[in-house]
């Protein structure tokens, strides 16, 4: 196997050179921050012009001992001996440049679907470079970007197509700010074979700071590694300790955790996280949300009463959330009850990483694709799941994630490892806001569940406790109906104790 690392893949432009510096510079730093395989793409040069740039660029990739690629040009790659090609589907045939390159140079081929992912890799290409992830200014795509989903969906069928061996990137629009997201949700086969590598040019070569910008993108990818491994089997036992150690240690640090949340609960939400030990902030303003998210411990998304402003709200906290690696909880409120609704969720799912998606039964349903319950208005309606831990596993597996689906009983996944919590009071059911009070309660314990590396069990803590406060709350004489309910479920929020956490928690393992 010819050694290729593709992990940071730096494809050229040289109309994106910053004021000041010449290609070879930028290339020269962008391998000190990292990159670890160089394309030269100039897609206007003249070719006397093309080979003169290329051997400048091949001194600076030879002496760093990172291999050059030339985008298209057979004559050039030969003209230099440059480490090998990446063409495109309108480019030489794959066996023509075999033959004329030989078996020792590289060839990375471009494919958009399953069919050319097959033909790439039956023509005996080195690499893929499966596109397009996100729209991209850089180059005009004849086809739409596919997302994180869709570059998935061709890795997979490249790896049985090639038994395993063949490897890959994905390109197009790719940056710091996703790139976690993008190596985490395209990894195949529930997430257990990620990626090669991201291919970028913008992100480096459009950059006052390539070193700097590569260096960024290298963090991305090293948390997306760790991501990965956020999902290890859980024992019950374990997950009980674990939850003990979170519900602890979010009393002793007081998290900010920032709401971007509906009109409707935005009060109550506030009081449970100030409750339960947290310090809400609760700014949807698109201009403010890099400067918060400095601050910010985690972030909870709650779609109930959704503006165009409040949208670009969430898009910029949860673009800067996913770059400081915050964890967001997701609370796609009546998801499926619009077509609008539906497309900003699913917008935001591809478009950034979520650490958990809380919803009724209606809502994960939604996102499964099930019929088996729909919603009306923010209500779930229907005949109930027939297996519905299968159809939060199911969601989980897909967005990689964890998934809290609740009702009479609350199921929480991460796809591997599934949970039911028997906590919790009808008269939850009699408030308005409670479920988006479990979003608030979950993403109040998820900065803690982090630092544990475990996400999961983040849920699970949230859920409990706030079901034990809604079941102390009901017992309380002074309660006499969802009013005196309402503001006693908050009290209970505040006066949980570890103790009662530990001796009253009910969850099960499925
Ligand atoms: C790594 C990588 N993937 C895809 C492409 C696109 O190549 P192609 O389809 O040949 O289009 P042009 O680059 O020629 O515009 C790439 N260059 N690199
Ligand atoms: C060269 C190229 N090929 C693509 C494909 O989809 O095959 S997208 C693309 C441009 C990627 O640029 P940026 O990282 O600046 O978005």
């Amino acid at each position: 196997m010819k050694q290729l690392d593709l992990s940071l893949y730096l494809v050229t432009d040289s109309g994106m050179l910053p004021p000041g510096k010449t290609l070879p510079q930028v290339v020269d730093e962008a391998i000190q921050g990292g990159v670890t395989v160089v394309q030269l793409r100039e897609k206007s040069a003249d070719t006397g012009n093309f080979i003169a740039t290329a051997r400048l660029v091949q001194a600076v990739t030879r002496r760093a001992n990172v291999p050059l690629l030339i985008n298209d040009r057979l004559d050039v790659a030969l003209a230099i001996d440059a480490d090998g090609v990446h063409i495109g589907q309108d480019d030489i045939p794959l066996e023509e440049a075999r033959s004329l390159l030989g078996p020792d140079k590289i060839i990375g081929v471009s494919v958009q679907t399953r069919k050319e992912a097959e033909d790439a890799v039956a023509g005996g290409a080195d690499y893929l470079g499966i596109g397009t992830c996100y729209s991209t200014t850089t180059k005009q795509v004849k086809e739409g970007p596919q997302g994180p989903a869709g570059i998935r969906d061709v890795w997979e069928r490249a790896l049985e197509a090639s038994s395993h061996t063949i490897r890959a990137v994905t390109i197009g629009g790719i940056n710091q700010f996703n790139a976690a997201h993008v190596m985490n949700y395209s990894a195949a086969f529930d997430g257990k074979v990620p990626l090669n590598g991201i291919a970028v040019v913008s992100a480096i070569m459009a950059s006052p700071t390539p070193r700097l910008a590569a260096q960024e993108l290298k963090r991305q990818l090293s948390t997306s590694s760790s991501l990965l491994e956020l999902r290890p089997h859980r024992q019950l036992e374990q997950v009980k300790q674990l939850a003990t150690e979170i519900f602890a240690k979010l009393r002793s640090t007081t998290p900010l955790v920032q709401h971007i949340t509906n009109m409707v609960v935005i009060n109550d939400c506030a009081n449970a996280c100030l409750a339960l030990g947290g310090s809400p902030v609760m700014s949807s303003e698109s201009e403010e949300q890099a400067d918060l998210s400095a601050a910010v411990s985690s972030l909870v998304v709650n779609t109930g009463t959704l503006t165009s402003a409040q949208i670009e709200g969430m898009r910029s906290a949860m673009k800067h959330a996913n770059l400081h690696n915050t964890p967001i909880t997701l609370d796609p409120v009546a998801v499926g009850a619009t077509g609008y609704r539906s497309q900003i969720v699913s917008q935001l799912l591809c478009d950034f990483r979520v650490s958990v998606i809380k919803g009724n039964a209606g809502e994960i349903g939604k996102l499964a694709g099930s019929k088996e319950v729909q919603m009306r208005g923010v209500d779930a309606v229907g005949s109930g799941f027939a297996c519905p831990e299968k159809i939060a596993q199911q969601v989980a597996l897909r967005h990689r994630c964890v998934v809290v689906m609740t009702g009479a009983e609350d199921y929480v996944s991460d796809g591997i490892n599934t949970f039911v919590v028997q906590n919790g009071h009808k008269m939850q059911g009699q408030i308005t806001g409670s479920g988006c009070m479990v979003g608030t309660a979950i993403g109040t314990f998820m900065h803690a569940a982090l630092a544990c590396k475990a996400p999961l069990v983040g849920a699970l803590v949230g859920i409990v406790a706030i079901n034990l406060a809604a079941e102390h709350a009901a017992r309380r004489p002074d309660v006499r109906g969802p009013g005196t309910f309402r503001a006693a479920f908050i009290d209970e929020m505040h006066n949980l104790t570890l103790e009662q956490f530990q001796a009253e928690m009910k969850i099960k393992q499925l």
